[in-house]
């Protein structure tokens, strides 16, 4: 449920304006500020999003006018998106290797880079700017030659410099190894090849799929999503989001929710990781009665605002979800559980650069402490579906088979028949797993899906 618009599309520059007082040159303080999120994100762990909030995100970005932010956004992503192929081009074109604290400087030549070789901006300005921005920064001032020769020979040479990078990773090792290991090479591949675009806006809509997809220019999608086109102007302006028709919800974030069954009158569901919501709604839509547990208070105001939004109601409650406990046993649960958003990459490139190995495995053992104890919510027989937006089967696929195998909860699986268009997401075992590579691109619509697990368990009688 994320109603603001994000693009990757630089905005057409222009001198910066107002507050942007410390700019010596038109687009300058946005190279820095490019340069310095790019640090926060790479050094820091800081989430992008985090980053460049509107309103609580990094006062660099804040004090920027609208056209610049659009630019800093599109720097960020596209320098995450293509961050191993811009090194690679780097370390080659420079003799000896940047001194190693240099990182002040690194973060400048990777955001410079990112916007000659993969953004439209011309390559002249790119590098005057960089080399002033070097200038004006005592820790990079000595190496202001350095700047401008390497940028004016990637400019130069920007074709065949392409040419050699194309097919190479764009993950960190470590993610490779670990997609490689988990889908093999040729769909780590395409997983990899993925990255380098942003994702559809896809809508998850009350009912009319189809007459909403007229209305919206959208193509429907075998999941029952719409995809919408290139949307220019904001999300919110479109027809139907101010009377609650629809909510944005990436296609495969929409499915755990399904996995319930599409009539649910008459059962009482916990959703135990609710905000901002998506899947709530989906099971108030499909009959449920919803109670819905988040333990953010500012998500839990996002979640009822968006309901409120959709005209639809649910039992609320600020809570950490290991704390809750229950008289009345639920029919069922909701655990779409926080992971690693490692699925998530197409939207979030940071993701895999403020996230490690040991924390995923940490995040894994959170997430089985969670399930053991959803499935204790919900009376012996009741269905507990777990998802999350991971792509690594540390956090769900072998994480549900120990719960499995020591009895805790038994498998109820879907079957591919149910599933027209997404059989390929179903797993042998029975699990949904989708995968940024699924769904192909059609008539002028993006491919590719977030990267989800969800299995569907039971409570054993
Ligand atoms: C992946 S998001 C959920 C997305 C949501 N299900 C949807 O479809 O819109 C995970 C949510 O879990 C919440 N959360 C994390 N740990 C929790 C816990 N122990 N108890 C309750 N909520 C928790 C987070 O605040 C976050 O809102």
């Amino acid at each position: 449920m994320n109603d603001r618009r994000r693009t990757d599309s630089p905005s057409k520059r222009s001198p910066d304006k107002g507050k942007a007082k410390a700019a010596a040159k038109p687009g300058l303080a946005a190279r820095q500020a490019a340069a310095r999120l790019f640090g926060a994100v790479i050094d820091k762990q800081t989430s992008l999003d985090g980053l460049l909030d509107p309103v609580t995100g990094s006062p660099i970005y804040r004090d920027l006018s609208d056209e610049d932010r659009g630019l800093v956004r599109a720097i960020l992503t596209t320098s995450l998106r293509f961050l191993p192929r811009i090194e690679f081009l780097l370390n080659s074109l420079m003799k000896t290797p940047l001194p190693e604290g240099a990182r002040a400087l690194q973060h400048l030549l990777v955001t410079a880079s990112a916007q000659i070789l993969y953004l439209d901006v011309p390559d002249h300005s790119a590098v005057d700017l960089a080399v002033e921005q070097a200038q004006a920064d005592p820790r990079n001032r000595r190496f202001a030659a350095l700047v401008n020769a390497v940028l004016r020979r990637l400019s130069r040479e920007k074709d065949s410099l392409l040419s050699q990078v194309e097919g190479r990773s764009t993950f960190p090792t470590w993610f490779d190894a670990r997609l490689g290991e988990a889908y093999g090479p040729e769909l780590a591949r395409q997983i990899g090849e993925s990255i380098l675009s942003p994702a559809a806006i896809d809508l998850t809509v009350k009912d009319q799929a189809e007459d909403w997809a007229q209305r919206l220019d959208g193509r429907l999608l075998p999941t029952g999503s719409i995809r919408l086109r290139n949307v220019s102007g904001a999300i919110t302006e479109l027809p139907g989001y101010a009377e609650g028709a629809w909510w944005v919800q990436d296609a495969a974030a929409a499915l755990p929710a399904r996995l319930f069954g599409a009539d649910l009158k008459g059962q009482r569901i916990v959703d135990l990781c609710a905000a901002p919501g998506g899947k709530t709604a989906q099971l108030i839509l499909a009959g449920a009665d919803v109670t819905a547990l988040d333990q953010s208070a500012n998500r839990l105001k996002r979640l009822q605002g968006n309901l409120d939004r959709l005209g639809l109601n649910a039992e609320t409650r600020l809570t950490n979800m290991e704390q809750f406990t229950t008289e009345t046993l639920f029919d069922a649960a909701l655990l779409d559980a926080p992971c690693s958003s490692t699925g998530t990459i197409r939207r979030h490139p940071d993701v895999l650069w403020t996230k490690s190995p040991d924390e995923i495995d940490k995040l894994a053992l959170v997430q089985e402490r969670l399930l053991r104890h959803a499935l204790t919510l919900v009376r012996p027989g009741g269905i507990v579906v777990f998802s999350n937006c991971s792509l690594d089967p540390r956090e769900g696929e072998n994480m549900v088979a120990r719960l499995v195998e020591e009895g805790l909860a038994e498998r109820v699986p879907l079957s591919p028949s149910d599933w027209p268009g997404l059989e390929d997401a179903v797993t042998p075992l029975g699990d949904m797993r989708t995968t940024p590579a699924m769904i192909a691109p059609e008539d002028g619509y993006a491919g590719g899906l977030d990267g989800f697990y969800a299995a569907r368990l039971r409570r054993p009688l």
